[in-house]
Parts: C-alpha cells; structure tokens; sequence
C-alpha cells in the first residue's frame, strides 16, 4: 500500500495525465469560455466603410453658414446602399443610421435638428466637418489585434469577430473525460430509495467539475459491484476518453471494484496525507490515464478539485484558481501527519467561516461553502492560512 503527500500525488498525477490539446477551429457559436489559442488580427478595417451615426441629412459642413440653411434634398440613402452618387455643393442627402456617407459630405445632421418641407430641408443646428460621421477604420484597421491569444472568449470578443466577418476561432481541443461511479447501493436523483441506497452525487459533480474546468465528458457511467461489468465499462470508457475519472471502490472493503479491477493491471493504490481524500488510486489503461477517488462524496469533489481540476484548466487555457490567503474564525486540527481540507465561507473581510464539520459524507452542507480551508497542522483562530475558491 503506498503512500503519498498531497504534492507527490499531484506530481504523479500531472505526470500521468500530461495533457497538451493541439489547437482545433471551431465556429464562433461554439467558442464561449474557451480560451483563444492564438492572436486574431483583423483581416478588415472596422467599420468596413465611412457611414452614418445618425438618422438625419449627410451635408457638407461649409454650407451650413447663418442658421437656419434651407438646402435641396436630392436623395435618400438607405444602410445597405452599394454606391451613393457624391453630394453636390450647396445641397443634403437624406442618410439613415449604417448608411455609406456620400463623398462629397463631411457631417450628418439628425433628423430631429431639421424640418422637411417639400424637396428642401431646413437645418436649424450647425455641426462640424467629421459630427455623426463613422470613419473606416476608426474602431479598428486591418491587421491590428483584434483577441489575443489566452483571452477567455465571452459575447463580447465573439461579437468583435463576427464583426470582423471572422466565422472560426482556434482554441485548444477540448480534454475529453470519461466519468464512472460505482457502488451496489447507487440509485438515480429522480428514484425511490429501498433501503440502503443512495443517490448517486458524484457522477453529476465530476462531470460538472469537468466542464467547469473546460474539458468534454464524453461518457458518464454509473457502474455496479461487479468486477466483470466494471471492467468492460472501463475499457470502453478508457477507448473513448483521454482520461476516466471513477469515483468510490478503492479503499479496504470487500466490494472494492475499482481496487479489484487496476491494481491486477499494475494501478498505484495507495494513500494520501489528506482529508478527506485519504484513498486514491491512478492507473493506465489500455494507454489511458485514469484517476480514481474515494466515492465519499466530499472526498470525491476535494480530490478532483486539488488533483484534476488545476490540470484540466490549464489543458483548455484556463487561467489555474488561485488560493488566497484568509483569516481563520475558529481553529482546527487536522488528523495527526495529514493535511485537512475543510469547507468555508470567505467573507468580505478576509475571514474564513468553517462550514459544517470535517465528515466527507457532508455533501449538502459543501453546497454551502465557497472555499476550501487548506491546513497543514493545527491551527488557531486568527492565524492566515490558505484557501481555494470552489
Ligand atoms: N477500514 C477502512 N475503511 C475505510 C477507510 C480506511 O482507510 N480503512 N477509508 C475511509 C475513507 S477515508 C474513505 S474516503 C472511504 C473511501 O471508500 P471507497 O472509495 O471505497 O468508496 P465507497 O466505499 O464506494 O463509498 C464510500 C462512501 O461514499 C458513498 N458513495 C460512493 N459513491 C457515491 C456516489 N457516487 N454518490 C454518493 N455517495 C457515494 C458510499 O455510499 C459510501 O458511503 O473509505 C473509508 N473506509
Ligand atoms: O479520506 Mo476519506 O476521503 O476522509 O473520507
């Protein structure tokens, strides 16, 4: 049975994963979250052509001398128009919002500062040479950066390419998963509970954690007991994934199924100096990385939150969850020799509330944290010590 720290662990398991996706171009739709892998330069200038802020009249602005100025309207253009005919001296051509300003004029006066009457306008306000008119270029030039490469893709850098008439953006290929969970007494959310069971929590929290943390999970499997079921389940699983996480099934009882099935395949199960946490188990199968944590609930989200999730993040780009330092209300004392990993609250003063106790069955009070309280020994309240955002 070997024995690991908490640093030796995530070594073995970095080690293992090792995971670098090359770069895939997906569709703009598809990009939300996920990080750009290269700089994007503008293949245009932005606005694509000089045109119109304004609903109004496009006019030269030397003819507007003593106010008002009665001009001859000779036209409309309308946003979409290909060509406008230049304006001529001494006349306006009414222009809407996104229309092409004609050559010739220098300014657009709104609407509302002009009366219409017949074939003539009547401007009651003087504008400046460039007032309502939208330069080529002026948002940006082509060639200049439009995303660089890292930045997490939101609406806004999406709508900037579009703009930009760019359709695919590169981003690195998403980190497919595989998650399984095990145990006899597993049920559906949604079933009636017999006796004994339980509702399965872990599959839906790693395959959340995953997609959190910017992976695929291409499969997510509840398994039973059975050593030979467990097994077809993980060789397929292993087929399809890059990684397959499983939870429970590898501590020392005797329906240990993930146990019985990766350690005969050479799997390192052993044990961690943390809580919860404690038993874990990583193996490679059929040339996938596999990581199995403890099936108790909080034991399973701590395991994938410290061991996977930072690999995962930086796989799609991801910028790693920092931990900050925090002010503890109470103390704690973790097991003798193993680093603890309790749920708290952070407060806006730096402070950090334990939240319920140390148990890893406390999976509905965890929903109520949003940090996990990592301590190394005892410690007092008052003392700084580390915390990790959920
Ligand atoms: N004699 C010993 N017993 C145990 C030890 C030990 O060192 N010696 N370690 C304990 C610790 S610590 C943990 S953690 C658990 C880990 O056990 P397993 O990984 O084998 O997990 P299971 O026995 O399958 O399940 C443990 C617990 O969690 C519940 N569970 C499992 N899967 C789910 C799921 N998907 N959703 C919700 N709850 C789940 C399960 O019903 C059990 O209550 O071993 C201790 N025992
Ligand atoms: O080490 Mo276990 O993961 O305490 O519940």
């Amino acid at each position: 049975m070997g024995r690991r720290t908490v640093e030796e662990h995530a070594s073995a398991v970095a080690a293992l994963l090792a995971l670098a996706p090359e770069p895939e171009s997906v569709p703009l739709a598809a990009a939300l979250g996920r990080a750009c892998a290269e700089d994007v330069r503008s293949p245009v200038d932005l606005p694509l052509f000089r045109n119109s802020q304004m609903d109004g009249y496009a006019i030269r602005s030397s003819d507007l001398g003593d106010l008002p100025v009665r001009l001859p309207v000779l036209g409309v253009i309308p946003a979409g128009a290909t060509e406008p005919a230049p304006l001529e001296h001494g006349a306006a051509i009414r222009i809407m919002t996104g229309a092409p300003v004609p050559a010739g004029a220098d300014a657009v006066v709104p609407v509302e500062d002009t009366a219409l009457d017949g074939d003539a306008v009547t401007i009651r306000r003087v504008r400046s040479a460039g007032e309502f008119v939208r330069e080529r270029g002026s948002d940006v030039g082509a060639g200049d950066l439009l995303v660089a490469a890292g930045t997490v893709l939101a609406a806004r850098h999406l709508a900037a390419l579009a703009a930009a008439g760019v359709a695919e953006v590169r981003v690195p290929r998403r980190v497919r998963v595989a998650v399984l969970t095990t145990g006899a007494e597993l049920i559906e959310p949604g079933e009636t509970p017999r006796a004994g069971q339980v509702f399965d929590a872990n599959r839906v929290a790693l395959l959340a954690g995953c997609q959190e943390a910017g992976a695929e999970v291409v499969l997510a499997e509840k398994v039973s007991d059975d050593p030979a079921e467990f097994e077809r389940v993980l060789l397929g699983a292993a087929d399809a994934a890059d990684v397959v996480l499983t939870s429970g099934g590898i501590s020392r009882g005797d329906f240990e199924v993930v146990r019985q099935v990766v350690e005969p395949r050479g799997a390192w199960v052993g044990e961690i100096a943390m809580q919860p946490g404690g038993p874990q188990a990583t193996a490679e199968i059929e040339g996938t990385p596999v990581v199995c944590f403890p099936g108790n609930p909080v034991s399973t989200q701590v395991s994938f939150a410290v061991f996977v999730r930072p690999l995962l993040r930086a796989a799609a780009g991801l910028a790693p969850v920092a931990a900050l330092p925090a002010v503890l209300t109470e103390p704690v004392e973790p097991p003798a020799g193993k680093r603890q990993f309790r749920r708290g609250r952070l407060d806006e003063n730096g402070h950090v509330h334990l939240v319920a106790g140390p148990g890893s069955h406390l999976v509905a009070s965890m929903a109520a944290a949003d940090v996990l309280v990592e301590v190394a020994g005892p410690r007092a309240a008052g003392d700084t010590v580390a915390v990790i955002p959920l």
